[in-house]
């Protein structure tokens, strides 16, 4: 098992050896609308942002409240604000706002999500400039510690958003796997998946990837988190993978964790690295 709550309690611990005299990371939050599963995230994100001694600001705004200059406005202001490192809007945003126009009124420097075309158009690139995606840095941090080679081997990674899809896709490239990219299209799947060393399933379907999807002895990265009818988390990848993969990242307990450990180091290194 890819324990991503131990190595990310790890990061986080020695995060605070590193802060010493500088200054305290500060990430705005901003969260839009009733989304339930949406408030459990930014709690749950403030909350090991004070555990670590970083700081946060959320500002809620209610639907009914949510215009687009307004939420603009306020983005803009955060821009400026010295004390703000970092501006996280959270998604999905309620229907009828543009979140293409909203994401891109953030300033470039404080883009802690990494979503902002130039910072998804770096890893094309190879730059790595300003901030990467949290949840793929996150799953490369996982595997990079667990020691998995990457190089030369075969990953296959079912979803191809701008958030997780594309730029996981970018970084494993990076590392000199040989991607494919699957999507809601693609023919063949399971046979695709039977082929892949490493498996990212990021396709937002409840265990969608069953043990016949899987390679003896792969690598199973589960980006999917849902809440089951009787309270219980689960992602996209059934139970039964985890008697025939050769390593696999659990839910709750494995991508999530680090997907905010990442989100703190990019805040962090926005607060140390720029003058804002
Ligand atoms: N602008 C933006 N940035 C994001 O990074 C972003 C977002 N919007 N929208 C939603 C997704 C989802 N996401 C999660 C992060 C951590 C956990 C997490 O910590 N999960 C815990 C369980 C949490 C629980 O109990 O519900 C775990 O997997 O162990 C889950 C989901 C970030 N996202």
């Amino acid at each position: 098992m890819l324990d991503g709550k131990i190595l990310s309690a790890n990061f986080v611990e020695q995060s605070q050896n590193l802060r010493r005299d500088k200054k305290i990371p500060c990430l705005a939050v901003i969260l839009i609308g009733e989304d339930s599963a949406s408030k459990v995230y930014v709690n749950n994100k403030i909350k090991i942002f004070k555990e670590a001694g970083f700081e946060s600001k959320s500002f809620l705004i209610s639907s009914d409240e949510a215009h687009e200059e307004k939420i603009i406005e306020l983005i803009q202001t955060l821009n400026h604000d010295k004390q703000i490192d970092g501006i996280l809007v959270q998604l999905p945003l309620p229907k009828g706002l543009n979140t293409e126009k909203i994401l891109n009124s953030i300033t470039l420097s404080k883009d802690v999500d990494g979503f902002l075309a130039h910072n998804l158009g770096s890893l094309a690139t190879g730059e790595f400039k300003n901030a990467i995606a949290c949840t793929p840095f996150g799953i490369m941090a996982m595997l990079f510690t667990y020691g998995i080679p990457l190089s030369g081997k075969n990953a296959v990674v079912v979803g191809r958003s701008n958030i997780v899809g594309k730029p996981m896709s970018l970084l494993l490239l990076s590392a000199d796997a040989t991607v494919t990219i699957a999507h809601s299209k693609t023919q063949n799947l399971k046979q695709l998946c039977q082929n892949a060393d490493i498996l990212i399933a990021a396709a937002g379907q409840p265990e969608f990837i069953t043990s016949e999807y899987i390679k003896s002895g792969a690598v199973v990265i589960d980006v999917g988190i849902h809440r089951k009818s009787d309270g219980k988390l689960c992602g996209d990848v059934g139970f039964d993978v985890k008697n025939i993969a050769g390593a696999l990242t659990p839910v709750p307990g494995g991508v999530g964790p680090m997907t905010i450990a990442m989100l703190m180091l990019n805040t962090a290194l926005s607060a140390w690295n720029k003058n804002n």
